[in-house]
């Protein structure tokens, strides 16, 4: 176990550019498995849970080969079925929610599919109703091995048709699709997801041999077809990256550029910060976040308190919402924070509560902030990471408080982004790992 030890009041000025987007990375490299062809795939983040995938494939008999930074081909051509049914596979599978992702690969290439319960962030419920339901739906039959812990999927012809998702479940989405794209038929998916995770991957499955149409919308028509074939693909910039970027800058930026972010798929990203006060210039594909001595919360038209809330894409990612809090606690004004989607993704404010933020949690999905507007500065403090983005979060809250704080269970953190440490003291920050 590791810990950062962080010496806050250090300012940030200088030009970060995002890692690959994890979740992009995370779907894309499952969908490796639906053909025997080499898939090249290009800007892959080197972070825990990308790399903790990579080497499950590699256990399963999938053929990599690294090229270079973030740059490997993936040829599934002689995969190790029975490891599947292994002890051995279940454990890992646990301890990474990605691994959920194989599922639909598996299903449509194979007609069978062992799933441990994944791992994940500790954030709530997470429900995999929408993907089993999917799945059911196109003709496979599944049955839970309760000493076990897992769940048997079997079809021996998944067929097309029409269903309307109990929810935009992205993963679930995901998995529909990739197990969908080799179906005998149509499949029709109403209330998909559309995340730029789930464009990019029908974007490439399309470049496989997949014929989907509707990418982007939460309505998309697959026709199967018989077999992909290779592709090459570049994952997009991590747009929660580039936003737990704007917010570090917001905090204790002196001129921060974010380099390369692909503007357009960053949806209300840049709208949520800039409803807080916070001031983004756009520079071509690049954004500029000036020093700025405050920053004022906007209110509603009509004169309410400015909320802020996650919605399924296009609205506001839940990813984003724990960083746009902690931004929250240095600005002059106030704003409810209200994450809907998930039961406690919110419990982490109080360690920020301990740090000297005005913060009232009104239940498990609503905080109240009321900003210092810089009058008063955290306090450093010992905590631990709960979940990756409340671990982002107290390390911004961190680097802007007065003294040294300790953040335990950073391999949460980890899990999302790339050597971070490194990357923000080349900025100015001063942040160490330690053994715990
Ligand atoms: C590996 C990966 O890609 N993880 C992302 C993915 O997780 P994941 O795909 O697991 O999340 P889901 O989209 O399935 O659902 C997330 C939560 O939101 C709830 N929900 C979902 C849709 C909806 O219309 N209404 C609703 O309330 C679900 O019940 C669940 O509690 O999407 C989440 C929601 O954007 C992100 O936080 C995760 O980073
Ligand atoms: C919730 C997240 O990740 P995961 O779905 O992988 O737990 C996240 O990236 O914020």
């Amino acid at each position: 176990m590791e810990s950062f030890i962080i010496e806050g009041g250090r300012r940030l000025k200088g030009t970060i550019t995002p890692q690959g987007a994890k979740n992009e990375a995370l779907e894309v490299i499952s969908t490796t498995l639906l053909t025997a062809e080499p898939v090249r795939i290009q800007n892959i983040p080197d972070i825990l849970d990308v790399n903790n995938l990579i080497k499950l494939l590699a256990e399963m008999g999938v053929n990599i080969t690294r090229h270079g930074q973030g740059d490997y081909t993936f040829q599934a051509d002689a995969l190790n079925l029975a490891y599947l049914d292994s002890t051995e596979f279940v454990r890992k599978c646990s301890s990474l929610r990605g691994s959920v992702l194989m599922i639909g690969p598996l299903l449509g290439r194979f007609h069978r599919a062992t799933i441990a319960k994944p791992g994940g962030d500790k954030i709530g419920r997470r429900r995999l109703d929408t993907h089993f339901l999917g799945f059911k739906s196109l003709g496979a039959a599944f049955v839970k091995d309760p000493q076990r812990d897992t769940y048997q999927l079997q079809a021996e012809q998944l067929k097309g048709c029409y269903m309307l998702l109990d929810e935009a479940s992205v993963t679930g989405t995901a998995n529909i699709i990739m197990a969908a794209v080799t179906a005998q038929g149509t499949t029709t998916i109403y209330n998909a997801a559309c995340e730029p995770y789930i464009q990019q991957l029908c974007r490439l499955l399309n470049r496989m041999g997949a014929k989907i149409a509707g990418v982007a919308s939460n309505l998309l028509v697959i026709e199967g077809v018989a077999a992909l074939h290779g592709a090459t693909h570049t994952i997009l910039p991590d747009m929660i990256e580039v936003g737990s970027f704007i917010g570090m800058a917001a905090m204790v930026g002196d001129g921060v550029r974010i380099k390369d972010v692909s503007i357009s798929n960053l949806g209300l990203t840049l709208n949520a910060f800039r409803r807080l006060g916070v001031r983004i210039d756009v520079d071509g594909d690049d954004l500029y976040i000036p020093k700025q001595a405050h920053y004022v919360v906007e209110s509603f038209i009509d004169g309410t308190i400015m909320t802020l809330a996650d919605a399924p894409w296009p609205g506001l990612t839940p990813d984003l919402i724990s960083v746009l809090l902690v931004v929250a606690t240095q600005a002059r004004g106030s704003v409810l924070i209200h994450q809907k989607m998930f039961e406690s993704r919110l419990f982490f404010v109080d360690k920020l509560i301990d740090m000297g933020a005005q913060i009232i949690l009104c239940d498990p999905h609503r905080a109240v902030v009321v900003g210092h507007d810089h009058q008063l500065r955290l306090r450093a403090g010992r905590m631990s990471s709960p979940d990756i983005r409340a671990g982002i979060a107290l390390l911004i809250a961190a680097m802007s408080a007065e003294g040294i704080s300790r953040i335990a269970n950073i391999e949460q953190i980890d899990r999302g982004y790339e050597n971070i440490e490194q990357r923000l003291n080349d900025l100015g920050a001063s942040i160490i790992r330690v053994n715990d």
